[in-house]
């Protein structure tokens, strides 16, 4: 079996820190481009635009994406007009509208589509689903709280608009949320506390609930430099389930549970190999709609500056 050729768009910090060692770690795939702006990618072919890359660079089959999300749109979309598999790391894009056309578009290209909601695939996920199909759920509280610093060094794009601020990484909790709860959830109120040199917010309070009247309150900080925390608490009748590490971790009524040993974005991957397999998609847009109603109805308050 010839393996999936595999472009990548924007060689920047995640890329190097978990895409191109899964790519490299799982022989279905071989990365034989990458078109970034930044430093190049040893030992592929690399090219200052997605555009020189699909006329001048090696075939592809499938392409990448872990560019910021604005922009990232018309990236996609010109793959997908190439008729090239895509994966698209999270979020979508800047603005729901665009994703829903990628979903459209995708479908309508016949060609298999990822949004690579990495956080659905750590270790603990799916023990934690099997566990909650059966239980009567009374509460969630999520707490995503990080320093932006550490995770986006000199990212000034993560304060623009389309940047998200701590949504960037609150979707992943959400992405867990909406894989892990059998309702749909909607935002009812949400704070943001936005920096006064920034268009996006650093922190926010968010209070969700679904049609069964569920209670689920987020609490997301990007401004915490210390005991870092990922963490969703999912309180049933029949006992208290909680996620540590992002997903990593997963105890019940606090017993340590076995998780799976695969990767995040290992499985991610291997994701997208059967989808292109398949010819399907796997393009949910629950997470980044959640994100946008929590922007429409978020009261605002100013906060200090930040600098990086
Ligand atoms: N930083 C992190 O810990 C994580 C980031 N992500 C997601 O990955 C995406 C990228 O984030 P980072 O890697 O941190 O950002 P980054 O700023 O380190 O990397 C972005 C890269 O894209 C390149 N680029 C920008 N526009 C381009 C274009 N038009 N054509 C080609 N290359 C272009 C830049 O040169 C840069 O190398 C974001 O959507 C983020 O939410 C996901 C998981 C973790
Ligand atoms: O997706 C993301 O994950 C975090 C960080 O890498 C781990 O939580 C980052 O802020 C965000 O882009």
């Amino acid at each position: 079996m010839q393996p999936i050729r595999l472009g990548l768009v924007g060689y920047g910090k995640i890329a190097q820190d978990q895409h191109v060692p899964a790519i490299r770690a799982n022989p279905a795939f071989e990365l034989v481009a990458v078109a970034t702006q930044g430093q190049p990618c040893a030992a592929v072919e690399n090219f200052e635009s997605l555009g020189a890359l699909l006329e001048k660079g090696p075939r592809v089959d499938a392409i990448a994406f872990c560019t910021p999300p604005q922009g990232r749109f018309a990236l996609v979309r010109q793959a997908l007009e190439a008729g090239k598999h895509v994966l698209v790391e999270k979020p979508p894009c800047a603005t729901l509208g665009e994703a829903m056309a990628l979903v459209d578009q995708a479908h309508a290209a016949g060609v298999s589509g990822l949004f690579a909601w990495h956080s659905r695939y750590a270790p603990g996920i799916e023990a934690a689903r099997d566990w909650l199909a059966s239980r009567t759920l009374q509460s969630v509280r999520i707490d995503w709280k990080e320093d932006v610093r550490k995770w986006h060094p000199g990212q000034a794009w993560i304060w623009q608009p389309g940047g998200l601020g701590v949504f960037d990484p609150g979707i992943n909790a959400l992405s867990i949320a909406t894989h892990l709860l059998p309702l749909s959830l909607f935002v009812e109120s949400a704070e943001l506390r936005v920096p006064d040199n920034c268009q996006s917010p650093i922190a926010a309070s968010i209070k969700m609930s679904d049609p069964g009247h569920l209670d689920i309150r987020a609490e997301f900080d990007f401004d915490h430099g210390h005991d870092e925390l990922w963490s969703i608490e999912i309180r049933c009748t029949e006992g208290v389930l909680r996620l540590d590490n992002g997903g990593a971790l997963l105890s019940i009524d606090g017993v340590r549970q076995a998780v799976s040993e695969e990767g995040e974005y290992a499985a991610v991957y291997r994701h997208f190999q059967q989808l292109i397999n398949d010819k399907a998609c796997d393009m949910d847009l629950q997470p980044l709609r959640l994100v946008a109603d929590s922007f429409f109805v978020g009261s605002r308050t100013l906060v200090e500056p930040f600098y990086d």
